[in-house]
């Protein structure tokens, strides 16, 4: 019945839309509108506040590189948290890399996580590995309570600052995040387009280069369902061992890569290496040395 339009003042002017066959769930948590419909051609597709958060068929290209990006970084990651996420697709992913051996997930509405289950659940297969522990509560405050150098990754998997994701974006989150890795750790979080929102990012590189004393890198990904086609990712490494976020360390093996039912579909060495390539006006307002 008709067409699903993403219009939003955070991306004025223009308008992705989906051809809706039949719409699935609809309904309004403490935090957000939560709705879901089958598309003609991208499956089903989960909505929060009007924005896409994913669709069946492009997802694989967010979650993959979100999470492959930090922890194929470094050597031996054991301890990971995500915030956000709630709908499990990271976890689906982070699950992968048999190093790991405690996986935290802080999510702050439950909704997301209740309708993932039901209807996404080649993505909500992530809550089912038995290192996860969910927490339903605001990532901020359970960083706050992390005590100091906890974890090897930290993946912020948020949807954008307008919203209830807004402090996700601020340094006193970085900062949490920083203290709660351990040196050399690392943090990968979602970080908007260049083509929509290049003040966004310059702030956050700003403050991220503050705050990480190792490395930061911007790094892309193509989603055809997000504004502009594309999303971009916040690598950051505390100090302390070395983090070279363009030459990956520790590959996925290539058994899991493969492993069903659900192998990989998007993620690779190379396309890891060439996602930290930018486009000359990216380049000359983020940079990186
Ligand atoms: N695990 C999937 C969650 C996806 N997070 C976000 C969903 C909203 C999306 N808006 C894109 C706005 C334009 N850059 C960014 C990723």
């Amino acid at each position: 019945p008709g067409w699903f339009s993403e219009i939003s003042p955070m991306w004025p002017g223009e308008a992705h839309s989906l051809k809706i066959e039949k719409i699935l769930f609809q309904g309004k948590s403490e935090y957000q509108k939560v709705m879901v419909f089958q598309s003609s051609t991208y499956g089903k597709v989960l909505v929060l506040d009007g924005v896409i958060q994913l669709t069946e068929r492009d997802e694989c290209a967010y979650q993959e590189m979100i999470t492959h990006l930090p922890l194929c970084s470094i050597p031996n990651p054991k301890k990971v948290l995500v915030i956000g996420g709630g709908d499990g697709g990271v976890l689906r992913e982070v699950a992968r890399h048999s190093s790991i051996e405690k996986i935290d997930i802080c999510e702050i509405d439950n909704m997301v996580v209740e309708v993932s289950k039901q209807f996404f659940p080649e993505v909500a297969v992530g809550f089912n590995d038995p290192r996860v522990t969910l927490r339903i509560g605001d990532g901020v405050a359970f960083l706050k309570a992390a005590p100091e150098g906890t974890y090897d990754a930290v993946i912020v998997d948020s949807s954008d600052p307008i919203g209830p994701a807004q402090e996700l974006f601020e340094k006193p989150f970085f900062q949490s995040v920083a203290r709660a890795l351990r040196p050399g750790g690392v943090m990968c979080t979602q970080a908007e387009s260049i083509w929509l929102h290049m003040d966004i990012i310059e702030d956050i590189v700003a403050n991220c280069r503050h705050i990480f004393k190792g490395s930061v890198n911007y790094a892309w990904t193509t989603v055809p369902t997000y504004p502009s086609g594309m999303i971009g990712f916040m690598l950051c490494s505390t100090e302390g061992p070395v983090v070279d976020f363009k030459h990956p360390v520790n590959p996925i093996d290539q058994k899991e890569c493969e492993k069903s039912p659900r192998p990989l579909k998007f993620y690779n060495p190379e396309i890891h290496t060439a996602a930290f390539c930018l486009p000359l006006f990216a380049k000359r307002k983020i940079g990186s040395k």
